[in-house]
């Protein structure tokens, strides 16, 4: 069911299993878990815009993911750090919750 309740993100404790396309981006930030946190998923996924410098050289707090796997599962050319919907929604989407 797709109800706001069940595609509520979880608690910071909670454990996650992401799928397997956003699995394949925290794989490449250096990500050898299979079952995270949502803190952990978060940094990987900073580790993943630092690391092939996916942010704007000017305007360092948007990420340009409009040619990279990012901006396929978050569905956007370039969003601004300080206006993150668009992770949360990818991440909705993208995350198994293990214990609600
Ligand atoms: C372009 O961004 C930056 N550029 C620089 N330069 C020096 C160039 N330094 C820091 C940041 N930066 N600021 C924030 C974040 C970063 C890095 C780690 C991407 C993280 C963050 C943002 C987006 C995703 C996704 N997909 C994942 C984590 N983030 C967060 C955003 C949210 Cl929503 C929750 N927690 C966070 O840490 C911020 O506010």
């Amino acid at each position: 069911a797709s109800s706001p309740a069940c595609r509520a993100l979880p608690g910071e404790g909670s454990q996650v299993q992401p799928k397997a396309p956003l699995l394949q981006i925290l794989r490449v930030a250096g990500a050898q878990e299979e079952v995270f946190t949502l803190k952990m998923v978060m940094h990987y996924l900073g580790q993943y815009i630092i690391v092939k410098e996916l942010y704007d050289k000017q305007r360092q707090h948007i990420v340009h993911c409009q040619d990279d796997p990012l901006g396929e599962l978050l569905e956007v050319e370039s969003f601004s750090v300080k206006s993150p919907s668009p992770v949360y929604e990818m991440l909705k989407k993208n995350l198994l919750i293990l214990n609600g």
